[in-house]
């Protein structure tokens, strides 16, 4: 058997909501990245990205729910040994991880791999960095602060809504990676796959593949982060899943790290709305142009976040979504009656 070119695999990185899907989607309009084929791993059950990533290739390959630098570790190597059998073997792989994720262990999990090993090489660790949340993120999360220290290149994101711009959080990235290039998402000429994924360094040799490193990595985040999948066949009306939003952003804000997902209004059932919110930023839904291709209808939101109260958000939105139980106030009486709110307060 003649031998093969073995195939690129870079990884997009970042913290829940800090844009990695977004930066993709620019990077897969790159036609050098035409003979790629894109992986994404979720935290939540149910899996949203994969009908996000706009791709001409053969699709989006969707990981099971669970972070890939633990529970789907394996699920990761099966997928990476399909890829290489496909009749159309792609040139490079780009890897999504979760917004949790510690790309250390996946890095190692491949070089130590007999097989994968030899059929793939590391090519870039590229980190999207919300210039939003961005700081206090690092401050919070040891996951973040890792995303950041193994990237080859960090991408800052969201620049134009941070009232100090990018600078601060540039100088603090330039500390805990001195070896990364930072660029701006808002630069739209640097952000293509040769800038992007040209091989780096952390990526091939650094540090995340000696043994202490990834020793390093305690698999705590299982633990103390959880998700809540909310999911309402029908149409609903705009003005209660916003409702619904804005009465769980206020009660659990603190708790809330991630929230999205895609609704189906009664107003326009054919054009879903996409929600999106990272930590307490919550960004304007959009209407999309058509339902994905396979995405089912109806609503399907994802909460993520840290120590999550899940049954009172789940029963908050079964109220607003008219799934109300005899006993609770249903939609109508907590948009006319604020104090029926109290009946969903979170126990203290
Ligand atoms: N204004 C602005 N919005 C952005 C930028 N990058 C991403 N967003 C928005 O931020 C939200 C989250 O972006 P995603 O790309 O889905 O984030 P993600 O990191 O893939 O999210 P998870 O996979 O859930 O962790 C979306 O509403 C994006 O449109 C940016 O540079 N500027």
């Amino acid at each position: 058997m003649a031998e093969r070119e073995s195939i690129a695999l870079s990884i997009v990185t970042g913290f829940l909501g800090a844009g990695k899907t977004t930066l993709l989607n620019r990077l897969l309009k790159d036609p050098a990245l035409t003979d790629t084929a894109v992986i994404v791993n979720e935290f939540g059950e149910i899996a949203i990205d994969h009908f996000l990533v706009e791709t001409a290739g053969d699709g989006v390959i969707e990981l099971g729910g669970g972070c890939l630098c633990c529970t789907v570790r394996g699920e990761l190597a099966d997928t990476l040994m399909a890829v290489t059998e496909r009749p159309q073997r792609p040139r490079r792989v780009v890897l999504e991880t979760t917004g949790l994720a510690d790309p250390a262990p996946v890095l190692q999990a491949l070089a130590a791999h007999p097989v994968l090993s030899v059929l793939y090489r590391p090519e870039a660790i590229i980190a999207a960095v919300d210039a939003v949340n961005g700081a206090s993120t690092l401050d919070t999360y040891e996951e973040a602060r890792r995303q950041a220290a193994l990237a080859d290149r960090i991408v800052i994101t969201k620049a134009e809504l941070a009232p100090d711009g990018p600078e601060p959080l540039r100088a603090r990235l330039a500390e805990l990676n001195g070896e990364a290039e930072i660029l701006d998402s808002r630069d739209s000429a640097p952000l293509t796959a040769a800038k992007l994924l040209r091989p780096g360094f952390a990526a091939g040799s650094r540090t995340p593949l000696t043994p202490s490193f990834s020793e390093a990595h305690h698999h705590h985040h299982a633990s103390h982060f959880s998700s809540v999948c909310l999911v309402h066949d029908g149409a609903l009306p705009l003005l209660a899943v916003e409702n619904f939003l804005d009465l769980v952003t206020t009660q659990q804000g603190e708790q809330i790290l991630r929230i999205k997902g895609l609704v189906e209004t009664d107003d326009d059932p054919d054009h879903p709305v996409l929600i999106q919110g990272a930590q307490r930023l919550l960004h304007a839904p959009e209407r999309l142009s058509r339902w994905p291709d396979n995405a089912p209808r109806g609503t399907r939101l994802v909460v993520i976040g840290q120590h999550l109260d899940v049954e009172y958000i789940r029963r908050i939105f079964a109220a607003f979504a008219g799934q109300a139980a005899v006993d609770t106030p249903d939609r109508k009486a907590l948009e006319e009656n604020p104090l029926a709110i109290a009946a969903f307060r979170p126990l203290p």
